[in-house]
């Protein structure tokens, strides 16, 4: 990893305009744009940024919809990606429903995780049996977590599976998450993090040290795609001192 894979912005809001532009950039260079999002608080306010600014854009008739991870809940439960990303940003512009394919949390976990990974090979590209995302974006947890994939779970990194089964550390919530693989297999991967309390984490990550071998977000290494990380001052404050 190097510095100039860091696009870095003085603030939350700043980050989130400078990567909600990328990614409808990105997007429009493409007949059909196939992307991951994450979950988490963090999109909230890129979510908000593109419902706002980008109303009436032409791409999101091309852009089709998915999850790194979504918690195994109804689509109707506050602790659902998919309601708050509909919340957010789908209610507010002209994505055809088509082109928006949520995890079913209201379904059997490792029944939907199957049915999900044929979903997306059979949606977009695929390369040595894995699906080719046009951009995975992912969040970064305080333990160093990304999509679903945990420390305790580290395994899933290197998962057969083009989706898994999870389960939250701390709560024990299940979660159907991306594996591993089909993350680094993306044309493009960016991560989005903000905020002080990621720094640390960002710091023995990009310096290989402390516990960075036990952090899933480490081994975030597109085979042949791009990885870039949008990030705030606060997140990186220390790291390039
Ligand atoms: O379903 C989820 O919770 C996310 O996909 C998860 O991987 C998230 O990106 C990180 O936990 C960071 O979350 P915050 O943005 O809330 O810090």
């Amino acid at each position: 990893m190097t510095k100039d894979q860091f696009i870095i912005s003085k603030d939350a809001q700043a980050t989130a305009e400078a990567f909600g532009d990328y990614l409808m950039a990105e997007a429009a260079k493409k007949e059909q744009f196939h992307v991951a999002l994450s979950g988490g608080s963090t999109p909230k306010i890129l979510f908000d940024y593109l419902a706002e600014n980008y109303a009436d854009a032409a791409q999101w008739q091309k852009m089709h919809f998915y999850w790194g991870d979504e918690r195994m809940v109804p689509p109707t439960d506050g602790d659902s990606n998919y309601k708050m990303t509909k919340d957010r940003l789908f209610d507010k512009v002209p994505v055809p429903a088509e082109n928006i394919h949520r995890i079913l949390g209201e379904e059997d976990p490792a029944d939907e995780a199957v049915r999900y990974g044929s979903l997306l090979t059979q949606q977009m590209n695929v390369v040595n049996g894995l699906p080719v995302f046009d951009m995975v974006i992912l969040g970064m947890g305080g333990d160093g977590h990304t999509a679903s994939i945990f420390p305790h779970e580290i395994e899933l990194l290197q998962s057969s599976n083009v989706c898994d089964v999870a389960t939250h550390p701390e709560s024990g919530q299940i979660r159907v998450t991306l594996s591993g693989p089909v993350i680094n297999a993306a044309s493009e991967v960016v991560f989005l993090v903000t905020g002080s309390g990621k720094q640390e984490k960002i710091d023995e990550i990009y310096h290989q040290k402390g516990g960075w071998e036990s952090y899933p977000a480490s081994f975030i290494k597109p085979t042949d795609g791009k990885l870039q990380w949008y990030v705030d001052e606060a997140a990186v404050a220390e790291v390039f001192k």
